[in-house]
């Protein structure tokens, strides 16, 4: 790959639009598609979304849980949609949320981010609540291999304010420290850097953060959480333009039929397009 991810996701957003769709097979969801809770209905559920999507939606986000949660069987099914989501043009963020000491971030780093790997992906998400230089290992490999990441910062869970809106002795808040992080990984790359933030689109005003950092934000909370594509200006302010707001629920509670889920991701990403245009 010649083109660092930040390059390629820009080139992306641009010919597909910005919307990320996520593909979570959730119990919940297989059975209202009419499929069993097991590995043929993740095997169907996960070919019919790539079949029906791939080929128009910019970029996906596989909840590597609802994979892992079948084992061996589950994460071949999980290869085969990553490799066929990127042969068909469309940009893979895998949401593994990996984070632990540098020298086992090593290991998940050769895992998502080595090419070659079964697993190797665009991008990956990352935990930096080992402190952000555990995440080195990955960093370095992901400027290697022309990968991303995306590093929690702001999550979209009422939650995640306990750690991430936790005040430091410098005066800054955990989150506002992870933002800082990812500006300096991405400052004086063109169009972006490669290096980008977990934010949720539902947090309401975060003028209070510097979110322009350079990179790509990836906007969770869109549909099933709440939130909706108008509320994205008002939250991210100018860096909507950086903005990669993700669906699943929203999107994938229209299947099974291919010709909905794609009715689903075009309204959404209409929307996305005109809340961003303003
Ligand atoms: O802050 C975060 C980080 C990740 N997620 C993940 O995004 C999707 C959201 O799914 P919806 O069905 O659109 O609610 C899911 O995979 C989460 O694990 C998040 O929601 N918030």
């Amino acid at each position: 790959m010649n083109d660092s991810f930040g390059a390629r996701l820009r080139s992306a957003m641009d010919e597909r639009g910005p919307l990320c769709v996520g593909i979570d097979p959730h119990a919940s969801l297989l059975a209202s598609w009419g499929l069993k809770d097991d590995i043929d209905g993740l095997e169907t559920f996960t070919r019919t979304v790539v079949e029906a999507l791939a080929d128009t939606v910019a970029v996906f986000k596989p909840q590597s849980a609802f994979f892992e949660r079948f084992g061996s069987r589950g994460i071949a099914v999980l290869e085969q949609a990553v490799a066929d989501l990127r042969a068909a043009g469309g940009l893979v963020v895998m949401d593994a949320k990996r984070g632990d000491i540098g020298s086992t971030m090593a290991a998940y780093a050769e895992t998502f981010l080595r090419p070659g790997s079964p697993l190797f992906s665009d991008a990956l998400t990352v935990s930096p609540y080992l402190g952000y230089g555990s995440l080195k290992p990955a960093v370095d490999l992901a400027r290697e291999s022309g990968a991303g990441l995306f590093v929690l910062a702001l999550t979209s869970n009422p939650e995640g304010a306990e750690v991430q809106r936790a005040v430091r002795e410098d005066g800054r808040t955990i989150g506002a420290t992870m933002l800082g992080h990812l500006a300096e990984e991405n400052a004086g790359e063109s169009p972006m850097g490669s290096f980008g933030a977990v934010v949720g689109a539902t947090l309401g005003d975060l003028s209070s953060f510097e979110l322009d950092i350079n990179g790509p934000l990836l906007a969770p909370g869109i549909g099933a959480q709440g939130a909706t594509a108008a509320d994205l200006p008002a939250v991210f302010g100018p860096a909507v333009r950086n903005v990669v707001p993700n669906v699943s629920r929203g999107v994938l509670k229209e299947g099974p039929d291919a010709a909905a889920l794609r009715g689903a991701a075009e309204r959404f990403a209409d929307e996305i397009r005109a809340a961003v245009a303003v």
